[in-house]
């Protein structure tokens, strides 16, 4: 066989497979693995970054062939490899070194037509620019959000050691536009308590090996995403911390709600790990508070291998003195769960995340390749088809929820932004579970934690809700300033439950000394997103950190620290932080010590000695 000469060949391959058979990327990568197939097989972390980037340039990339039938006269339509060829016209107009590595006939082709193509993506770029579109329209930047898991650190301790960490890197990563007091600057959110808020560069080093991720003390979470476990405990305010019950995390794999679920369910039935050690030991000894258990449903095999392996990862053994939650990962298909198993007796609340289009993340390339393809009302007829399928599937999860009969919360959310996945299936559900009997039936509650959040669901449209109704739903919507992904909650609440519940309060967010974060790294954002170096670092951290459907990949390529992916620039990458951390503290010292010579100088000549 002959050796393909193309180092491009892999990442070919596999756009080849996103293109032709339509499957998300992320899913082909993440079967590659959990398939077991031989090692070579899978992707690694470089092909997997450099398929995300291509398609991420591939509306320009067809706008730049497109003109002036280009792409006819040059001989590229009888290109079969089209996978290769894309990702080599990326390498060569758009990549870090604007160059094609390795050989090959495709590659012979383009650089015979080298001056013309850069000629013409210049001009595509610079009609762009003109257009004041740029490279937003497909890239957006969010500050790096890291919630605290508070069952095994508090938000004070992390969010002192992070800001070690962003002093030390702060000389590399940060831009020459963004002041260094924003790229060392560390904010806790608004609306999600434990929730810190870094610069976006803090991306380039904050992944899946950095040692906080990997003891479990931080997750990198997206903040839409943490609404979901949110509302489901504080949605009533303070009422619900008064009953400690059980809840089921119908759809939980790879465990981001679930966790985060049970670190506020622990503050809510124990103690938090921000009071003194002693005081907590102390605490624990008199403290007979009953336990709490999550049951954490996933269909899936090799999600729920992932839903387990987190469990332990993220949350203390549930017969350990400070942990008063414990987390059950149940392996099956949730519609198929018995509401009358007298193992759920004690289940008061349900969090349904199910499965979804994902079209909320923003960075997500399987959104870069929609925005490609889609007509002008934003969905393609086989996307549309697919949706309406999901939309079935969440419909019925959703009742299911609510059938259970000691149940008085479900949360329902996605990472959608269509509204047949989101209003839709709020407003079908309940038309359907609707009942005359006044003390049963379900209604949307506004979540009291969220009060504050302003972009509400949408009224009338395919869900037909009414204002009211609308004005309880939280949407999210990162392509029109929210700084987090587009996300959907909706807050269903017996009705028995609502009159009870008027009196909740608002829980109080922030007790540490950090202050809260109100929008100081939008223009961070903004030069970040318009900056090729600085996209460089963000796209790759996107790979490894795309939240819900794309937690399992992300967990895939993150796992390159586990063995999974060989990626030895991780540990380049530590010790280079370490290297940077030792330099810092060294200059500390040096600060301090010339200080205290120059103040002793001072003294010495005010005294005339
Ligand atoms: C959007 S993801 C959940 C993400 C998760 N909530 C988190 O925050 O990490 C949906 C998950 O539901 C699982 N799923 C889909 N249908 C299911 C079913 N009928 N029963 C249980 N799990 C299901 C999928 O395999 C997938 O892992």
């Amino acid at each position: 066989m002959i050796k393909n000469s193309s180092p491009y060949h892999e990442a070919g391959a596999l756009l080849n497979e996103h293109l032709e058979k339509r499957r998300g990327l992320k899913s082909i990568a993440f079967d590659a693995h959990s398939s077991g197939k031989k090692k070579g097989t899978a992707p690694d972390k470089a092909t997997y970054a450099t398929v995300c980037k291509t398609l991420q340039h591939l509306a320009i990339i067809n706008e730049v062939l497109s003109h002036d039938n280009l792409s006819k006269s040059i001989g590229f339509e009888s290109v079969r490899n089209k996978g290769l060829l894309y990702v080599m016209l990326y390498e060569l107009l758009f990549g870090k070194y604007k160059s094609i590595r390795g050989g090959g006939k495709i590659k012979r082709q383009i650089v015979k037509n080298e001056k013309q193509l850069r000629r013409e993506a210049e001009v595509c770029v610079a009609k762009r620019h003109a257009a004041g579109g740029g490279d937003d329209k497909t890239v957006k930047i969010f500050p790096r959000y890291i919630r605290v898991n508070t069952l095994f650190d508090n938000l004070a301790n992390v969010g002192d050691m992070l800001k070690k960490d962003l002093v030390a890197t702060s000389a590399t990563t940060g831009d020459e536009s963004t002041t260094n007091e924003t790229n060392t600057s560390i904010y806790v959110d608004a609306h999600v308590p434990d929730l810190l808020v870094l610069p976006p560069t803090s991306s380039s080093w904050l992944h899946p090996d950095h040692e906080l991720v990997k003891s479990g003390k931080i997750v990198l979470q997206d903040k839409s995403s943490c609404f979901s476990a949110l509302v489901l405990a504080h949605g009533l305010g303070e009422l619900t911390s008064q009953q400690p019950c059980d809840y089921i995390d119908a759809c939980s794999a790879p465990g981001n709600k679930t966790s985060h679920l049970a670190a506020l369910v622990h503050s809510i039935v124990g103690y938090d790990t921000s009071q003194p050690e002693k005081k907590r030991k102390g605490n624990n000894k008199i403290n007979h508070a009953p336990k709490s258990t999550i049951f954490a449903c996933e269909r899936s095999s090799s999600r729920f291998n992932v839903l387990q392996e987190r469990m332990r990862q993220l949350v203390p053994p549930s017969d350990s003195a400070a942990n008063n939650v414990e987390v059950v990962p149940i392996h099956c298909d949730f519609l198929k769960v018995d509401p009358a198993d007298p193992k759920f007796a004690n289940v008061r609340a349900i969090l349904l995340d199910p499965s979804c289009s994902g079209s909320g993340i923003v960075n997500s390339p399987d959104r870069w390749m929609e925005s490609i393809d889609n007509d002008d009302n934003g969905v393609q007829q086989k996307d549309m088809k697919r949706i309406k399928s999901l939309s079935n599937f969440q419909l019925v999860a959703l009742k299911h929820a609510m059938s259970f009969p000691n149940v008085d919360r479900v949360v329902y959310s996605t990472c959608s932004v269509h509204d047949e996945e989101n209003e839709a299936v709020v407003s079908k559900a309940l038309s359907e579970v609707s009942t005359d009997d006044p003390n049963d039936g379900w209604e949307l509650f506004a979540p009291v934690c969220l009060e504050h959040w302003p972009r509400r669901g949408r009224e009338g449209g395919v869900g037909g809700l009414t204002n009211d109704q609308a004005q309880c739903l939280i949407r999210c919507d990162g392509q029109d300033g929210d700084e987090t992904n587009g996300f959907f909650v909706s807050f269903f609440v017996r009705k028995k439950l609502v009159c009870d519940a008027s009196s909740g309060t608002r829980r109080m967010i922030n007790d540490s000394l950090i202050p809260i974060y109100a929008g100081q790294f939008a223009d961070a954002c903004k030069n970040v997103a318009s900056t090729s170096a600085s996209l460089e670092h963000h796209e790759t951290s996107e790979v490894v950190e795309l939240e819900d459907n794309n937690s399992m990949q992300n967990k895939n390529i993150g796992e390159s620290s586990s063995g999974i992916l060989n990626d030895k620039s991780a540990k380049k990458r530590e010790k280079k932080l370490a290297w940077k951390r030792k330099q810092a503290q060294l200059k500390t010292e040096r600060m301090k010590r010339k200080e205290a010579i120059s103040i002793t100088a001072a003294k010495d000549s005010k005294e005339g000695r």
